[in-house]
């Protein structure tokens, strides 16, 4: 990848040096990205991972739809505790007993999540990682793939409360599989928390039963929905979003 490309190894080591080096300064992460200046006027209460969303980095390894991922935002610890807070903000009055995680992002938030909530952490697996016994839960998610997911008997029993933590819902085949596998077990799911939460077919059933969380706002929500993404920095205007691009 020549200069200026977009690998995200590289636009990654970019921002970690400026991160590590400077003060931690949006309008300076958004310049070690290339993306530009930006200016964040407001921020209201709810609304702590906005002003990181520009943060979201496109690859194209899904046939050329842009899918984005948060690896830029874990980077930045302001982005990181600002995403655990929207997630878990909601569910702080829940008596909840267990955080589970989905492999593999989901175990990064998953796990702030549980040190936020001050509760443990459960991984739940892709199929075939864990030398315990198991129980496991067919699904097919957006690749179209069949997959399994897989997590150990022998800490959900019957009224265990859970919080299920993913880094995203697309179709929700991901989601759901986890669900039927914490509820086959006797967990009690109190809720679903991701960074997005598609309102798919999946997605909406999802919503309607359980209680969710995510950072996406209510205004921007279509965009994630219809993966209108790439064009998702210019739509970071007063009309939206409480914040200034200069690009
Ligand atoms: O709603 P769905 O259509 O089921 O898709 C959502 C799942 O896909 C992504 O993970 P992926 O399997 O790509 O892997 P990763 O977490 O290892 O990046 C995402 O983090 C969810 O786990
Ligand atoms: N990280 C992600 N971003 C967008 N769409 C997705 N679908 C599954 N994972 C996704």
């Amino acid at each position: 990848m020549g200069r200026g490309g977009g690998s995200l190894d590289t636009v990654a080591m970019r921002v970690r040096r400026v991160l590590l080096t400077r003060a931690m300064d949006l309008r300076i992460v958004r310049k070690a990205m290339g993306m530009g200046d930006i200016t964040c006027t407001c921020r209201g209460p709810g609304d702590a991972f906005i002003q990181h969303l520009f943060m979201l980095a496109f690859n194209s390894h899904r046939n050329g739809t842009p899918l984005p991922a948060a690896c830029l935002q874990f980077l930045h610890p302001q982005a990181l505790s600002d995403c655990i807070e929207d997630l878990c903000e909601p569910f702080l009055g829940e008596a909840i007993d267990i955080v589970t995680g989905i492999d593999a992002m989901g175990f990064i938030l998953g796990a702030a999540a549980a040190a936020y909530l001050r509760k443990g952490f459960l991984a739940v697996r892709k199929s075939g990682h864990l030398c315990v016994n198991t129980s496991s839960e067919p699904y097919t998610d957006y690749t179209g793939k069949q997959k399994s997911l897989e997590v150990r008997t022998d800490v959900v029993k019957k009224g265990t409360r859970l919080l299920i933590v993913d880094q995203w819902i697309e179709t929700g085949g991901t989601m759901q599989a986890a669900i039927r596998l914490m509820e086959k077990l006797g967990g009690i799911v109190i809720g679903v928390a991701a960074i997005c939460i598609e309102e798919s077919d999946g997605g909406k059933t999802i919503i309607q039963k359980y209680k969710t969380s995510s950072c996406i706002p209510k205004s921007l929500q279509p965009k994630f929905n219809e993966h209108c993404l790439a064009s998702f920095h210019n739509t970071l205007d007063n009309t939206l979003l409480p914040m200034k691009a200069n690009v």
